[in-house]
């Protein structure tokens, strides 16, 4: 019988006749393909009817009427009958008339669930992989839920828009995927399977090419039409992976989840949809019904049931047994489903990273794969966009409280993201990050506007909020945020950026007589908005984590222009302009997820000591990081004509070609601000300058919340006001200011003089050498060598000032006495120190200090004759600094010592420096050591970035 139904009259008039013929077992019609104007057919392949197409949209009631009964029901009944033939679309095939399995289906924790996604069936190396996976789970029952191989659900998507637009290309396109499976399928299978999958294969084919033939005359497909061309994806690769997994020896069977998945579509749509589309909206989501459900995997089970099953993911039927899809919920969906039929014991989703992120990946650099999160997580995470399951994906597990774990297909190592109750908070070996884990993820949503509406009239009125949401609604609107504080003067809400004007539109017209009126001031829209989220369980119950969220944005200078958290909710949620969206989550994710003693370093002046400084970070960036978990980024470079920022870190070992290359004109008050808005939890500025200039920045880094470290003695020794005011601005604040290195260089002289005065010493005198240059030149100076050439080997060897003079005119002494005699409480002006100056009167005119290293050797006699009279004496030159506390005097001169005292003993650069104290009265306290050099004086800075870090919460 040739049946060629085209319109409804053919169509009842012989449907009938070919339904029962098939259904009796008698079938030898051809069936090419149903259409009527109201409804379409299309091709169910369930139960017994594999591919014969009966169904149609919108005469199912008839089907069921057939033979009575419902539809479905003789269809069982041919599997016991004689079997049957049926030729659909030009195809013969079997009506299925399996004997039956025979077994029950025994639910429970027994089953394991895996879902895996196209890209982990991408190609045959790769179902090959998963074939493996599933034959290396030793749990005794599987069910395998599987997509359709990459990208082919959009192929197939496109082949219907293509047959709709009667574009005869979709015919190649659908040899196309013929041939991308068939050959798959030559690689993976042989032999019998092989034939046997090319001959489904080639069959379905060829009932696609009689559907999409139909969908191109009618020009439109329904949705059960296109839902039955895009199913066959799965079709084929849980066909594929079926016999791959035979092919390595275990038993398996495959479900078309066509047979027993069944769900109510549901439709959400809005009125526009309606107005604008001529289409009914198709269903958004589907709704599981398990009773059906339940019932029909029984049955299959009888039939076909084994402890291995491959199930095709993302299809689906309706209680009418039209075929259908789980729509954008997916194949994720179809897992957590069959999850739920199974009673499983676990479900793993295969997929291609190593599981939820807390925050994307591709965004914030840090981000760190969680390990556990509750399936209200979850929901959260995946609603801000991170790439968890679908909210409605979880809730099938959720019901029979089946963890789900996410993992990575090619990165088995990886233990995955375990999606479950949350009860016990926290299992062991899992614990987070922040200690309790209250905070687990961070997400963005773009695109986003803000539409608030404000006016006095809105306070006190009833129903207000009722007729502003209404109106939304009436527009389609997602309200995906709202906010209203108390006083009910404005109400704010985030709509999607495409919705805001139309959304703006309707709520003016809407309140049209109260703006008239003036009850309402205005509805303003605020666009190019995003908005950040921080998501976890517990931080409705645990105090501070909102004030970490907001420090962490204001610290990187990003405006809040909208909050939202409700009471038992498990996120907090912020509006922020778009621009800084990255860096709000960047801000808030370092906030919580990186250590406290991360710190943004930003170095001024990479000179003599910041160049070894950047070295010794370099070489024990790694080592601080695992050992003592002190993170330094070192984000900024500024020397006096260029400055670079950063903020994904400044690569140490090529810290120089980038400062050349990509750095901007020097300006720090740029550096300041880039580095003051970095998303660090702490920044740090050091100063490795000798300037004054740098110096003066340091009040308003303070005011920032910058940490200050520095080996400059400018700021210090400078102006006594500037000094008093930044040391006051400091103790006020919560940032430290640590400058060791200003005196003695890596030596503990700041430090010991600290710890003295805390404890409740008082200094009565401190007396020493203090220059590391002026004592390796007096040291040096026996006569063998010229004091010019002593100044020289000094330079080179990185002991002096930047400019000598400054050492040899005592200067540097001088500066160093002033530090100390302010630390223990002397109001000194650096003026007030009487200087004995070392540098001829002509020389302290150079222009440059070429110049004078040019010139010193002329002036060699003066220090040659000093330094002969104290030899002859038995005598040696010292260059001598003196904070004498008890009269509140400085002083800084060249003495003369007999060769026994101790001065006279020090060598290379020695300082040695003599602490006279209440405690210390008879005995002095001394520190002795090198005290200049850049090795101990980077030495010197980095060890006070240590106990920065120490201070800020860092193991010491
Ligand atoms: N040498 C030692 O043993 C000790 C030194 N110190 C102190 O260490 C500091 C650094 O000394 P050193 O490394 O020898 O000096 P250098 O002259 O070698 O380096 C100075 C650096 O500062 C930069 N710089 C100068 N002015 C500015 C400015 N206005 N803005 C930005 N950058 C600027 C310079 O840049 P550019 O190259 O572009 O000019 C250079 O990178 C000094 O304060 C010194 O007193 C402390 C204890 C011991
Ligand atoms: N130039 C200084 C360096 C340390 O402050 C010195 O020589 O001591
Ligand atoms: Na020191």
């Amino acid at each position: 019988m040739q049946s060629v139904v085209s319109s409804r009259a053919c169509f009842e008039a012989n449907l009938r006749p070919a339904c029962s013929a098939a259904l009796q077992g008698q079938n030898q019609g051809r069936v090419e393909a149903f259409w009527s104007p109201s409804g379409a057919c299309v091709n169910p392949s369930f139960d017994g009817l594999r591919r014969a197409p009966l169904l149609f949209q919108s005469h199912s009631q008839e089907l069921k009427t057939l033979s009575g009964t419902p539809f479905l029901s003789p269809c069982r009944q041919t599997r016991t009958a004689t079997p049957a033939r049926a030729v659909a679309a030009g195809a013969e095939v079997d009506i299925a008339t399996e004997s039956g399995s025979g077994k029950q289906v025994e639910r429970g924790p027994a089953w394991s669930v895996h879902k895996f996604g196209g890209t982990c069936v991408a190609n045959p190396e790769r179902i090959k992989n998963v074939a493996q996976i599933i034959t290396e789970d030793t749990t005794s029952k599987k069910a395998v839920v599987v997509s359709a191989m990459a990208k082919v659900t959009n192929r197939l998507y496109s082949l219907v828009e293509l047959a709709e637009s009667r574009d005869p290309a979709y015919v190649h396109e659908l040899d196309a995927l013929f041939e991308h499976h068939k050959s798959a399928a030559e690689e993976l299978l042989s032999g019998s399977d092989l034939a046997a999958f090319v001959k489904v294969l080639t069959s379905d084919i060829d009932d696609l090419k009689a559907m999409l033939r139909a969908i191109s005359i009618a020009g439109n497909a329904t949705e059960a039409f296109t839902d039955y061309v895009v199913g066959h994806g799965e079709l084929w690769s849980a066909q594929l992976l079926a016999a791959t997994v035979r092919a390595r020896g275990e038993a398996a069977t495959w479900m078309d989840a066509r047979e027993v998945l069944t769900v109510i579509p549901t439709k959400r749509h809005t009125e526009v949809d309606f107005k604008l589309s001529s289409k009914a909206a198709p269903s958004s989501q589907v709704d599981p019904n398990y009773e059906l459900s339940d019932a029909r995997l029984d049955q299959w089970f009888t039939q076909k049931g084994a402890d291995t099953i491959i199930v095709t993911g993302f299809v689906a039927r309706t209680p009418d047994g039209i075929p259908t899809t789980l729509k954008r919920d997916g194949s994720d969906f179809s897992a957590a489903i069959m999850g739920a039929l199974f009673r499983a014991g676990r479900i793993t989703i295969w997929t291609d990273v190593d599981g939820v992120y807390s925050a994307d990946p591709r965004k914030v650099s840090e981000a760190v794969v969680l390990p556990l999160l509750s399936y209200q997580e979850a929901w959260e995470m995946s609603y801000f966009g991170a790439n968890v399951l679908h909210p409605r994906t979880t809730l099938p597990a959720m019901k029979y409280d089946i963890p789900i774990t996410i993992r990575n297909v090619f990165n088995q190592e990886a233990p995955g993201t375990k999606i479950w109750r949350m009860t016990p908070p926290q299992e062991e070996g899992q614990e987070h990050l922040l200690g309790d884990g209250v905070v687990k993820g961070f997400a963005t949503i773009d695109n986003v506007a803000l539409i608030n509406v404000e006016g006095t009239g809105m306070a006190g009125v009833p129903g207000t909020a009722s007729d502003i949401f209404s109106t939304v609604s009436v527009v389609g609107a997602n309200v995906i945020m709202i906010s209203q504080a108390s006083s009910e003067h404005s109400i704010c809400f985030a709509v999607p950026e495409a919705q805001a004007q139309a959304v703006a539109r309707a709520l003016e017209s809407k309140f049209r007589r109260a703006l008239d009126a003036g009850r309402i001031a205005k509805v303003e829209v605020l666009p190019k908005c995003s908005i950040l989220a921080a998501v976890g369980q517990n931080m409705a119950s645990t105090p501070g984590v909102s004030s970490m969220l907001f420090n962490a944005l204001a610290k990187a200078n990003i405006n809040v222009r909208a909050i939202a958290q409700g009471s038992s909710e498990y996120n907090i949620t912020v509006v922020v302009e778009q621009g800084d969206s990255i860096k709000a989550l960047k801000a808030a994710h370092s906030r919580f997820y990186l250590s406290k003693t991360t710190l943004a370093v930003g170095v001024v002046g990479p000179g003599n000591i910041g160049a070894e400084l950047l070295d010794q970070f370099k070489a024990q960036t790694s080592k601080l990081k695992e050992e003592f978990n002190i993170d330094l980024r070192v984000l900024g470079i500024a020397d006096s004509k260029k400055v670079l920022v950063d903020e994904s870190g400044i690569d140490l070992e090529r810290w120089q070609a980038r400062l050349d290359e990509d750095g901007a004109p020097a300006s720090l008050d740029d550096f300041t601000a880039r580095m003051k808005t970095n998303y660090f939890p702490n920044t740090v500025m050091i100063d490795c300058t000798a300037s004054a200039t740098v110096a003066s920045f340091y009040q308003r880094w303070i005011r920032q919340g910058m940490h200050i470290i520095t080996p400059n003695k400018r700021a210090n020794s400078g102006p006594l006001d500037y000094y008093l005011k930044l040391r006051e601005l400091q103790r006020k604040s919560y940032t430290h200011y640590f400058y060791e290195a200003t005196v003695g260089a890596g030596l503990p002289i700041m430090s010991t003089l600290r710890g003295l005065l805390e404890t409740g010493d008082k200094v009565e005198r401190i007396e020493g050498i203090f220059s590391g240059t002026l004592s390796y030149i007096f040291n040096s100076f026996d006569g063998s060598k010229p004091f010019s050439g002593i100044v020289k080997e000094a330079k080179e060897a990185g002991f002096t000032e930047p400019d000598p003079r400054d050492d040899l005119s005592g200067m540097d002494v001088a500066r160093k006495v002033t530090i100390l005699a302010r630390e223990s409480g002397l109001r000194l002006e650096l003026e007030d120190i009487p200087i004995q100056s070392l540098v001829p009167a002509p020389l302290a005119e150079c222009k440059t200090v070429d110049e004078y290293m040019s010139k010193l050797p002329e002036y060699d006699d003066d220090l040659s004759r000093q330094q002969a009279e104290a030899e002859a004496a038995g005598e040696v030159l010292r260059y001598v600094g003196v904070v004498d506390a008890v009269n509140g005097k400085g002083s800084v001169e060249l003495r003369r010592y007999p060769k026994s005292h101790a001065f006279a003993q020090l060598s290379g650069t020695d300082n040695i420096i003599s602490f006279q104290t209440t405690r210390y009265h008879a005995q002095p306290l001394i520190v002795r050591g090198p005290g200049a050099g850049r090795e101990v004086t980077a030495g010197g800075v980095f060890s006070d970035i240590l106990r920065l870090a120490a201070y800020l919460g860092a193991p010491s």
